[in-house]
């Protein structure tokens, strides 16, 4: 081994002999004499162990992780439960056992357990502030004098996932218990909830990290509480809905006809009026707000949604898909590729309107043409999934119409505006949403050097920067009010590589298992 002149053996010589392959060696070492023992022996070896590690870490780069590391494994505070004082007795006791943390795994420490004296001293009387204190002082072996609670709760708690519809932060949270130990958490993300004991704080982990130990989250009731006060405290705005000064309209054709094998196939649903006004609600704060009062403060109602693990069936319909992203990031342009890639497997749903048929046009094909009163009849039987008015004509998507796509057994894809995705969320309809998003406004400028606006008044119209700054502006709100909706976000940057992920994700939608909300597959009742 020591002939440094062999190939690679002398870098296999220094590998073998540093100090931190035998640390890692050494660690591997103790933890497999402790798999399968429990309670874990917290020994003296550990602790001996311990300082070792933190000696070698103070040898190795200075990074941000490194660093962390070597604070928590000098802290020796009570790992993985934390304390409170009872308000009339004084007393302090154990207030929860985090699960998975390093009392869990001990084994010897629950809930309700009194605490008499740490490493000696007496705690009677203190507030937590000044135990924990004492804790972090010491060094070495921690001995804790324990009056144990004399029934032990059983615990029958059923694990349950969420997703979280609202974001959280610990570290800024002055009422969290113990900052160190919250779980912080972004809208949209899934969440196992493994411990609801506490009527204020739950317990749960990331289900993309179930290997962690779990982390103090606020309730239900909590959070919502929240969220009211942090609303409260808002400047008004007349709520997020977004706004665009931009109008987008289709530079091509008005009617869509796609040549597939030499074939000319006709596809419905991008027409120049209906995505003007589709663009003309956008910029109408108030039309929005009439239309969609509880999805605007959506988040206030529910802070958690409890979702399951849902696979469809290969017989059952396919889920509905929806596009929505910013005015002109190219959401039309990637939804007409789908389609036209596979016109027999997707397809868009046939809008409605109240404007009068053309001579050229057949019912049923560009629009349904229907009486102003048949409209708004729909409207009020909650049958549209959004809907517009433009140069005095009503436009809009009806759920019947997706569900005649989806009745001939194809994919059905459309594009929304994000205030619609609530009405669409159904346990019939299951949408998969998918957000598309713009890429770096300097990508933007040379992706887009050749993309067209055409807008109420001009045609063939370049992307000017203010255009491209206010949909990079407009996707950040989209994200921040209804990310905790989105299935998927696509970067649309290339054409070509978006419109793959978009393939790809629209057959993982119906052929993987997803989270969906509980309600659509634990309740028959709607939505
Ligand atoms: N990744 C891309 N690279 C280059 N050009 C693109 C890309 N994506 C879209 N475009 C072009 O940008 C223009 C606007 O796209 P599109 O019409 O699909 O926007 P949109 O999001 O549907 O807007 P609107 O909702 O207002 O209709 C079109 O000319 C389209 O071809």
């Amino acid at each position: 081994l020591c002939k440094r002149d062999v190939n690679g053996v002398g870098m296999l010589y220094d590998l073998l002999r540093s100090r931190w392959l035998q640390a890692l060696l050494k660690i591997y070492e103790c933890l497999q004499q402790y798999l399968g023992k429990r309670p874990v022996p917290v020994t003296l070896q550990a602790h001996a162990l311990n300082r070792e590690v933190v000696e070698l870490l103070r040898e190795a780069p200075q990074s941000g992780e490194i660093k962390e590391l070597r604070r928590l494994l000098r802290a020796p505070h009570l790992k993985g439960a934390t304390i409170k004082r009872h308000e009339i007795t004084g007393d302090i006791t154990v207030a929860r056992v985090i699960h998975g943390g390093l009392a869990d795994r001990s084994g010897l420490l629950y809930a309700g357990d009194k605490l008499v004296e740490v490493n000696g001293v007496p705690v009677e009387g203190l507030e937590p502030e000044q135990v924990i204190n004492i804790l972090a002082l010491s060094q070495g072996t921690i001995m804790f004098k324990l009056i144990p609670i004399s029934v032990r709760p059983v615990s029958n708690q059923t694990t349950l996932y969420v997703r979280a519809m609202a974001d959280y932060w610990p570290l800024q949270d002055p009422a969290i218990p113990c900052a160190d130990a919250g779980l912080p958490f972004k809208k949209g993300e899934i969440l196992q909830i493994v411990d609801q004991n506490d009527a204020f704080w739950w317990q749960a982990r990331k289900v993309s990290d179930l290997s962690a130990c779990a982390g103090l989250i606020p309730s239900n009731h909590l959070l919502k509480r929240k969220q009211r006060e942090f609303w409260w405290s808002q400047p008004f705005q007349p709520h997020l809905c977004l706004k665009s000064s931009m109008l987008f309209v289709l530079c091509i054709l008005e009617e869509e006809e796609f040549g597939e094998f030499g074939q000319r196939v006709f596809i419905a649903g991008f027409r120049r009026s209906m995505r003007l006004c589709r663009r003309k609600s956008q910029t109408n704060q108030h039309s929005c707000h009439a239309r969609c009062p509880s999805s605007c403060y959506s988040a206030l109602a529910a802070p958690y949604e409890e979702v399951v693990r849902y696979q469809r069936h290969p017989a059952d319909r396919n889920r509905l898909i929806i596009l929505v992203g910013p005015a002109g990031v190219g959401v039309n342009e990637l939804r007409r590729r789908l389609i036209a890639s596979n016109p027999r497997e997707f397809s868009s749903a046939i809008p409605h309107t109240t404007r009068v048929q053309k001579s050229y046009e057949m019912n049923g094909r560009e629009y349904h043409y229907v009486s102003k009163e048949t409209f708004e009849n729909m409207v009020y039987s909650h049958r549209m999934l959004e809907y517009g008015e433009y140069k005095g004509y009503l436009y809009g998507t009806s759920i019947d119409a997706v569900r005649t796509v989806l009745d001939e057994g194809k994919i059905c894809v459309i594009d929304l505006e994000p205030q619609g995705i609530q009405v669409a969320r159904t346990h019939e309809l299951k949408p998969y949403i998918i957000f598309i998003k713009p890429s770096s406004i300097s990508c933007m400028r040379q992706t887009r050097k050749n993309a067209r606006i055409i807008t109420d008044y001009y045609v063939n119209m370049k992307f000017k920067e203010e255009d491209l700054q206010e949909m990079e502006d407009s996707a950040k709100k989209m994200e921040a009010q209804f990310g905790q909706f989105f299935d998927q976000v696509i970067v649309n940057d290339n054409l070509q590589e978006a419109s793959a992920q978009l393939l790809s994700a629209v057959h993982r939608a119906q052929d993987e298992p997803q989270w969906v909300p509980a309600i659509w597959i634990c309740s028959n009742t709607q939505p």
